[in-house]
């Protein structure tokens, strides 16, 4: 076990109460795990075309949301030593030694049972597959090549992409060219997400030995070009689901798509802090719009 945590605890940093329950929340990294959630939900209205019973529903949701938030707080319990490090994360409940390794790692041992369980009993066993196959990517795959090889960021996008899956097959979808397209939307969607965040915590990301996009070329020029690439692909798949479907689907997202592209420019253009956040408010206001878009002309 971690001692390191184990010795602050022991000294007097543990919390008690709401406080408490607040760090164990936070071990799910909760505000990236409410978005999966949300393209979780809308890929299971689609599918199903709303008739999904409250129980399948609230089971997929639920589940999902435990199954994320366990390999969320494993990343946080293998990656303790770097969080410590990282002004960004170095506040989070186990490096700052609120909780003990202990603690989270039976945290994420119940939530990942607990989310299995739930998928297998109450929506399907395609659902339960792509959930621990979604898990064991981000895990024990995209975790260990954070500190290897950029290439980190494509199985990364992978593990992000499958929970909208996940909704889909919930829903009783067949793992056919929408399906697929739902997927490509999700993964290439992170690529000019994730490169603005790489720029933005480039120095973190050195300084404690993550091999990013940005740490490899420090100029930019690589981030900026997968986030121009990934925003041109983004919009191809974006579109791919209408392929039967309403002209006015096609419009809207051709106009979002230029809300991703046009900062993924500017970025590459001239790659700076201000360009990054402009970029990553972009990307974190495309995917609700696209969700809404997709879920309204289907
Ligand atoms: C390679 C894949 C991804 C990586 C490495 C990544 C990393 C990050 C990081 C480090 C932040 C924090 C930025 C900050 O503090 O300024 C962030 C923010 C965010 N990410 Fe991602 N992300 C990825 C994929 C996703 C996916 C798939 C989703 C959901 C569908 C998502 C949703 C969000 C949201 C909603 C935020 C803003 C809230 C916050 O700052 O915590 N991300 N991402
Ligand atoms: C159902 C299921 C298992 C869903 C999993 C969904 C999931 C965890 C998506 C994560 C996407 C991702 C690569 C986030 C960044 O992690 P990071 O380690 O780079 O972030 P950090 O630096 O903030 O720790």
């Amino acid at each position: 076990m971690n001692s390191a945590a184990d010795t602050l605890v022991a000294t007097g940093a543990r919390t008690a109460g709401w406080a408490r329950l607040g760090d164990f929340a936070s071990l799910t990294k909760p505000r990236i795990v409410v978005m999966e959630l949300i393209t979780v939900a809308i890929a299971m209205q689609v599918a199903s075309g709303g008739a999904w019973t409250p129980s399948a529903f609230w089971a997929a949701i639920i589940g999902a949301g435990l199954v994320a938030g366990s390999a969320n707080a494993l990343n946080m319990w293998i990656e303790q030593p770097y969080d410590a490090q990282m002004r960004r994360t170095r506040r989070r409940p186990l490096p700052a030694g609120r909780l003990a390794a202990s603690e989270v790692m039976t945290f994420s041992a119940v939530t990942l049972v607990a989310g299995t369980v739930l998928l297998a009993l109450f929506v399907n066993t395609a659902t339960t597959v792509i959930g621990v196959a979604c898990w064991l990517t981000y895990v024990a795959l995209y975790t260990p090549m954070k500190r290897r090889t950029a290439w980190n960021t494509t199985v990364g996008a992978v593990s992000g992409a499958l929970p909208i899956l996940m909704g889909w097959t919930a829903g009783g979808g067949a793992l056919d060219l929408t399906a697929w397209a739902l997927v490509g939307v999700l993964f290439f969607w992170q690529y000019p997400h994730f490169m603005a965040i790489a720029w933005m915590y480039r120095e973190d990301y050195i300084e404690v030995g993550y091999k990013m996009t940005t740490t490899v070329d420090p100029t930019g020029w690589h981030a900026g070009l997968q986030a121009v690439f990934g925003s041109i692909a983004l919009w191809g798949v974006s579109i791919l689901p209408a392929v039967s479907h309403e002209a006015v689907y096609v419009s809207i997202v051709s106009v979002l798509a230029l809300v991703m592209l046009w900062p993924s420019i500017q970025f590459c253009r001239a790659p700076s802090d201000p360009a990054a956040k402009r970029l990553l408010r972009a990307s974190l206001v495309y995917l609700p719009l696209w969700l809404v878009a997709f879920w309204m002309c289907w």
